[in-house]
């Protein structure tokens, strides 16, 4: 089956509804063009893992959602807002609807984690401190932080907890989606599969759709609904993770049929 057929197949089993909707989206810097006429879609409540080789355009791919970077052409929807050429004042509200967490967690470092959390509060919402305080403090346990780390720097965490304390302020906003860049990476074993359970709860309970740049194999198998290959300068292939071993490409060959791939898909069935 070739990537075009996967595609075709995984969107007429399911009618679902696009939350985000990429279109001819081209990024180039200088010379360099990492993404040609790319297309996306993003299903409402699905875990979506982009994976890719290095240097593909995952995180820049991420970053021009999300609105950090501009590109050269295209067009992005994000709950069918135009967030490129939209207006301004639809831009800001369709911004609180989505929440991010960078590789390093990009945390404030003067700030204690529970200012951390409240920070995007603060920025898009009046309510009192104390209420902001409280929801900060709520969304700190949702992630499996203790509350003794509320007042703890960014420099005073594990990487485990700084990338938890990431994703606390990520949901601080109630977002409908997140997006994750590389959340298991330098994680330990132990660390990325305890992190990823939490995202699946997380995305379970909450009916969050999660847009996961990722290089772990582990999390493919364990959380992600579909997967979304860059190659090429654009999404070569997308379906569900069992479909990848029957693209014919190289490096999808290689990446999911590799004797890491095998690991990851056996522990994927004994969780
Ligand atoms: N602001 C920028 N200016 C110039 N080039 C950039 C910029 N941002 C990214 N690039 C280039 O775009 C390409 C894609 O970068 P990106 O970080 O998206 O790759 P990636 O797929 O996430 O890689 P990795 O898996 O190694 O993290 C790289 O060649 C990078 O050097």
């Amino acid at each position: 089956m070739d990537g075009a057929a996967l595609q075709n197949k995984t969107q007429s089993d399911t009618k679902r509804e696009a939350v985000i909707r990429v279109r001819h989206l081209t990024n180039q810097f200088g010379e360099q063009v990492v993404h040609d006429n790319l297309d996306l879609d993003v299903w409402r409540g699905e875990v979506l893992g982009v994976v890719g080789g290095s240097g593909t355009g995952k995180s820049v791919l991420l970053r021009t959602i999300v609105g950090l970077n501009k590109p050269k052409s295209g067009s992005i929807e994000v709950l069918g807002v135009d967030v490129l050429n939209g207006p301004e004042e639809e831009r800001q509200r369709i911004e609180k609807s989505w929440g991010v967490a960078f590789q390093d967690g990009a945390l404030f470092s003067s700030l204690t984690v529970l200012q951390n959390v409240m920070a995007p509060l603060r920025e898009h919402t009046g309510i009192s401190e104390k209420l902001m305080a409280a929801l900060g403090g709520l969304k700190i346990s949702l992630v499996g932080l203790p509350q003794l780390s509320c007042s703890k720097f960014p420099s005073e965490l594990s990487g485990g907890m700084r990338k938890r304390a990431a994703l606390a302020r990520a949901l601080s906003l109630d977002p409908e989606i997140v997006f994750l860049d590389e959340p298991t990476a330098g994680l330990d074993p132990i660390g990325a599969a305890a992190y990823d359970d939490l995202i699946g709860e997380l995305q379970h309970a909450l009916g969050l759709t999660v847009f996961m740049v990722t290089h772990d194999l582990d999390s493919l198998y364990a959380i992600c609904d579909r997967i979304a290959v860059l190659a090429e300068k654009r999404v070569l292939v997308e379906g569900p993770i069992e479909g990848m071993t029957k693209v014919d490409h190289p490096w999808v060959q290689e990446y999911f049929t590799g004797p890491r791939a095998r690991a990851a898909q056996q522990k994927g069935q004994d969780r």
